[in-house]
């Protein structure tokens, strides 16, 4: 199955009584496989997770931590748009040059680099030894 197909799939298995808005999210791998996943809502709302987390445990729970292709669906106007937590969760796993493709029911889509998702992503450069321990 492709990546695009995957994620229309996986849509459909979306939990999401409360927003009426599912989402569906597929990754690929660096080995070539691809992981899905949907946004499962909660209740207790902050406790709902979005599509893009589902697919990305999917893969680590698979023993993979490298992603190289995004491919995220909603019924929206816009092609749906990853929030911010999302973007910093995928920017985890993928490279600056990872292409994104965010899309609506309606074959609309846009196609992106992770660092134009994500410019100035908080990563591992932020972290250096300078910066530790300062009081
Ligand atoms: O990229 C996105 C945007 C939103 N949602 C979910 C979270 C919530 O369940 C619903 C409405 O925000 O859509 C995702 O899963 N991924
Ligand atoms: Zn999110």
């Amino acid at each position: 199955m492709s990546l695009e197909k995957a994620a229309f799939a996986v849509r459909e298995n979306a939990y999401a009584p409360y927003s009426n808005f599912k989402v569906g999210a597929a990754i690929t791998s660096e080995a070539g496989t691809i992981y899905a996943g949907c946004n499962v809502e909660n209740i207790a709302y902050p406790e709902g997770t979005c599509a893009e987390a589902g697919a990305i445990a999917a893969m680590v729970a698979s023993g993979e931590t490298k992603l190289t292709e995004v491919f995220v669906v909603a019924d929206s106007k816009q092609p749906v748009s990853p929030c911010g937590g999302c973007r910093q969760k995928l920017a985890e796993f993928g490279g600056k040059d990872t292409v994104v493709t965010l899309a609506n029911l309606d074959g609309v889509r846009v196609t992106m680099t992770m660092a134009e998702l994500l410019p100035g992503a908080f990563g591992a450069d932020h972290m250096d030894a300078d910066h530790q321990d300062r009081d």
